[in-house]
Formats: structure tokens, sequence, C-alpha cells
């Protein structure tokens, strides 16, 4: 079993390169079915979740290779619409494959979403979206079917603003059958991504990055070229770990207008931020003031980097209120801080934190990706070694997280034990 080790470290000084973004590629590489050429997409990250889209494609027979770094795709020879319910349940994105397999098989046999566990994760707008289209969703114990003798475009309102189910519509609606509208649409950079990716290939879609976006069906696609976004959620969470003592990091090769409401959120605590074109540099510059934070969708401040947040925020002296919105119960991170002896309360979708006390190091459990950020935050600044297991969720979206922090001198290590050794730390009082 693998665990992270951290010690107490200094200012954090340094650049770090950000790689492709998780969220882009996953959906990106599921939308490559579409194309009727070869794809080949650069900046995939090498993380597992895109392991296990490897594993699929080659059940499937989408011919899919790491080439220079580039992932070389040939979908050319998919033979079946029908994955494995095990794989398609060990990540979250795999419900790409069934908007994006539809329109060219008419039945997509798929078993439910996994990834980060918040509680409630409901997939109800892909199911309306996928009837609105005129296909038929059959929910069965440990997979679902998605059928369509033939999808015509329809105008569809989300509920709820999702970029997941915005970006499935798109995938179902690029080969339908006339006009699609999306209303109430999700505005992140990884649908504008995906729709700039399917563009490229030779789909109509018009208006990603608002809330209306309209697709005109069209009979095939082309293969093409493509190199996705940045990780924005990478480069938050390593800006935010200049605050944690005062020091100096810049993220290299990422787009700072994605990172909008972080960057505000960490000028109002008293970092400062510096832009260029592709890179952002944070300052340390002393004592941080505590806030508040909500997150919303993009561009609001991101839940995915409400945990780090939470993590900084124990640096400020005072009183913080961190709300999600998004994900009301995504606070398993709160418990495992309280290990190390973090001072945080827990009321209905807010985490109220008292800043400023000194974290004691102890051994800590990661439950999903960014809760295992938040808890390296928070050992670089407790006293003595913090342990963390769970590293297989951080490993699901991070390439090299050990070698990132270590190249801003965050003194850290990962290493392999006896799961009893870990198993006797859980009687601790927590
Ligand atoms: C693989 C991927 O891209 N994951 C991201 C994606 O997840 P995911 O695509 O699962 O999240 P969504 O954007 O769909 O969810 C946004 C909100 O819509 C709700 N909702 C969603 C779908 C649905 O059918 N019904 C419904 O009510 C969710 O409960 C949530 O409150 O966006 C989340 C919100 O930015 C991020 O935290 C995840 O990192
Ligand atoms: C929630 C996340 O991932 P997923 O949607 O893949 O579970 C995340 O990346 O923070």
């Amino acid at each position: 079993m693998k665990v992270i080790q951290t010690e107490y470290s200094g200012p954090l000084y340094g650049s770090v390169h950000i790689p492709g973004a998780k969220n882009s590629a996953l959906a990106i590489l599921a939308a490559a079915c579409l194309a009727d050429d070869i794809v080949t997409l650069e900046g995939i990250p090498p993380i597992d979740d895109v392991r296990v889209i490897a594993t699929i494609g080659r059940d499937i027979g989408l011919d899919l290779k790491r080439v220079d770094g580039r992932i070389v795709i040939d979908p050319r020879w998919i033979h079946k619409a029908e994955i494995d319910p095990g794989k398609a349940s060990s990540y979250r994105a795999s419900y790409y494959f069934a908007g994006a397999l539809l329109a060219k098989f008419g039945k997509v046999t798929i078993g439910y979403p996994g990834g980060d566990d918040f509680v409630s994760r409901p997939i109800d707008q892909h199911i309306k979206m996928f009837r609105a289209l005129g296909a038929r969703v059959n929910l069965q114990d440990d997979h679902y079917v998605v059928e369509a003798a033939e999808l015509k475009g329809a105008p569809i309102y989300f509920d709820t603003i999702t970029s997941g189910a915005t970006i499935n519509a798109m995938l179902a609606a690029v080969r339908a059958r006339g006009r699609t509208w999306l209303h109430n649409a999700a505005k992140d950079p990884e649908v504008v991504d995906t729709a700039a990716f399917l563009n490229r290939l030779g789909a109509r879609i018009y208006g990603a990055g608002t809330e209306h976006i309209r697709i005109e069906g069209v009979p095939y696609l082309n293969g093409g070229s493509y190199t996705i976004i940045p990780d924005r959620l990478l480069a938050g969470a390593f800006l935010m770990s200049a605050g944690l003592r005062g020091g100096q990091v810049t993220v290299q090769d990422v787009i700072p207008e994605h990172l909008g409401a972080c960057l505000a959120k960490l000028g109002e605590i008293g970092l400062e931020i510096e832009c260029g074109d592709n890179e952002i540099t944070a300052y340390g510059t002393g004592a941080l003031r505590a806030t508040r934070v909500r997150t919303g969708m993009y561009p609001g401040f991101a839940t995915d980097l409400q945990q780090p947040m939470t993590a900084l925020l124990l640096q400020a002296r005072g009183k913080s209120i961190v709300t999600d919105r998004v994900y009301p119960k995504r606070f398993a991170h709160v418990p495992q801080l309280r290990r190390l002896g973090a001072e945080i309360e827990l009321r209905k979708e807010s985490a109220y934190i008292r800043g400023g006390v000194q974290l004691q190091g102890g051994w800590v459990h990661a439950t999903d990706v960014r809760a295992g950020t938040s808890l390296i935050l928070a050992g670089l600044t407790a006293e003595g070694s913090t342990y963390i297991t769970g590293v297989e969720h951080l490993e699901r979206g991070y390439e090299d997280v050990i070698g990132s922090f270590r190249s801003i001198g965050a003194k850290l290590d990962m290493s392999e034990i006896e799961a009893g050794e870990a198993s006797g730390q859980w009687m601790l009082p927590g």
C-alpha cells in the first residue's frame, strides 16, 4: 500500500509545469470515438483514469496508443458499445462513452459512473438529455442501457448547471439529425475545449462557453489533431501552496483567464498574483487574512479548489467559512484535517475554520483526488511527519504529485508499506 509522507516545510519557491486538464482529457478521449478517422491528442496526462480508458478502448476495439508523448487514436475499428461495468464504475467520466458511442452504434451498455464520492452525484440530467434526443434509457442493477434507432436534435433545458451533462449532450447531439439547443449549459473551460475539439473534426457547435449552445448535427466527423487545455485545478492548488509559509510559486503553461475566481480570492486573503501570457506567479507576502468562500459552477470558485483552499485557510488567523453549494457534502477532508489538530466545524454545506492553529503530524486518509491535495498542503505545515494513505485517489488525477511538490522545495516522499502498518493508526482518536 502506498503512503505519502510529508514533513514540515518552509516557504516554497520555484516553478511547476502544469499538464493537460484531467477533466478535458477524459471528455475528449471519449469524444474521439465519434470521429471517422485517426485523431492525435496532445497534452493528455498519464494518470490512472486515462489508463482505465485505454483498457476500455482495448475491449471495444478503439486503438489508442501513446507515441512521443501524444495519444494517437483510431476509432475506425470499434466493434462494440458494451463497456465493462467494473471499468465504467472505476472513474467518473465513463458516462461520456454513452454519449459518444450512441449515434454510431444505436445502443450502448455501460456501468454507472464512479469517481470521487460526495454522497450524492446524480445523473438525472444526463438521462433527461438522452430521452430528449429520442433515446430510451433503461436502468439496471449494475449498468444502464441507452438505445436510439436514430437521434433527433431537440431543445434541452438543464434544471441545474452541469458540466458533465452539457458535455455529454454535445457528444450525443453532434451526429444527431437536425438542431439541438442546450439551455442553462455549463460554461466551464472543459466544455469549451470539448466543443473546440469536435469542431476541429468538422462538428458544428456554436456558443460553447455561454449558457446557450447550438449544435447542428453532421453525418460524419473527420480525424484531426488537437491540444487540450492545461489543468486549471492543479494550477490553483500549486498557487495556494505559495501562501502556506510565504513563498513564491510560478505555474507555467496555463491559461490565466481560467483561474479568475481563484486568483481573486487568493488576492483577497493577501497573496500577490502576477499573470503573464501563459504563466502565473503567486507571492506569499506574510500573514493571510481569513475569508468566506462559496463555490459555484464556472466562472464561480471551483468546488475542486475548495479542499486545498480549506487547507490554506487553516493558516489564516481568524474565522473563515467555506461553503460548497455544488457538492454540499464534499467535506470528507475535514475529519482528516482535524486529526492533524485543525479546528474546523461542519454545519450543513459549510466548514467553519478557526485558522492560525499549529497543526501536528499524524496519519490521515485521502478519500478523493482534491482531499489528497488538501492533506498534502496541511501536512507541509504540520510539525513532525504526516502520513497520507488513499494515494490511489490522488493518482486518478495527478501525474507526478511528489515530483511537482518537491520541485518547489516541499519535503515529501512516497513509499510502500504493509497494509497492517497503517491500520493500527486508525484506532487513534480522530
Ligand atoms: C470528470 C469531471 O469532469 N469531473 C468534474 C465534473 O464532475 P461532474 O460532471 O460529475 O459534475 P457536474 O458538473 O455534472 O455537477 C455539477 C452539479 O450538478 C449536479 N448534477 C449533475 C448532473 C446531473 O445529472 N444532475 C445533477 O444534479 C451535481 O450534483 C452538481 O451539484 O464537474 C464537477 C463540478 O465542477 C467537478 O467537481 C468534477 O471534477
Ligand atoms: C471530482 C473530481 O473528479 P471526478 O469527477 O473524476 O470524480 C475532481 O477531479 O476533483
